[in-house]
């Protein structure tokens, strides 16, 4: 069996950081461009499993190339927290979160070169201790939540305030290895 081309549908520099990690890297990659908005009423997990299915189809494969698309998506309780694209946003999640488990659902879609969508879901849970002002203060003060889902990075100084999580420590940072290997291998690559 010939090894089909990778396409990485994504934007996201931690995607393409965690498939390196697992030696594979994508012959290609460009963003999908797609309307992220939830439907009224879905549930996170449901939207984490087509925002990745949506992005996958979002770009054209040439013949021969599989692509491969990521969503990850915190959730409290039903509530889809937004991406923080400002300094507001990143506060207020935290405000949210502080003190409270939250849940990252991390979907991963590829679709193989005969058009076959194959989809996995991993599941989290991240717990941060109670933020102080000053916590939140310094956090929002050092930009690392923002372009993040929830405002905020497991992999970066967040990692000190979280007393505990699990599930797939790589489905929080933005895909889960475990469950894209899988997919990786049942469409004909070697990982
Ligand atoms: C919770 C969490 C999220 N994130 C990031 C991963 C994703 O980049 C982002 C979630 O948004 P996504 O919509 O999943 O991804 P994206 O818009 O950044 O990229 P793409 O083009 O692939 O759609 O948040 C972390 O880096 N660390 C974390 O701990």
């Amino acid at each position: 069996m010939t090894v089909p081309k990778l396409v990485l549908a994504s934007s996201s520099p931690r995607r393409r950081e965690l498939l390196a990690q697992i030696g594979v890297v994508p012959d290609r990659i460009q963003s999908p461009d797609i309307d992220e908005t939830p439907h009224a009423g879905e549930l996170p997990r449901i939207y984490a499993a087509r925002m990745a299915a949506e992005k996958a189809a979002a770009v054209p494969r040439e013949a021969g190339e599989c692509v491969l698309a990521g969503d990850t998506t915190v959730a409290l309780g039903r509530r889809i927290m937004p991406p923080a694209r400002d300094n507001d946003t990143v506060r207020a999640c935290l405000k949210l979160m502080s003190g409270r488990r939250h849940r990252v659902f991390s979907g991963v879609a590829l679709i193989a070169a005969d058009g076959t969508l194959r989809r996995k879901l991993s599941e989290s849970i991240v717990k941060f201790k109670r933020l102080s002002s000053a916590e939140i203060d310094a956090y929002v003060d050092s930009g690392e939540g923002l372009g993040k889902a929830a405002g905020y990075a497991i992999q970066g100084r967040a990692a000190a305030l979280i007393p505990f999580m699990s599930g797939s420590y790589t489905g929080v940072v933005g895909l889960p290895l475990l469950e894209t290997r899988t997919l990786l291998l049942t469409a004909g690559f070697h990982v």
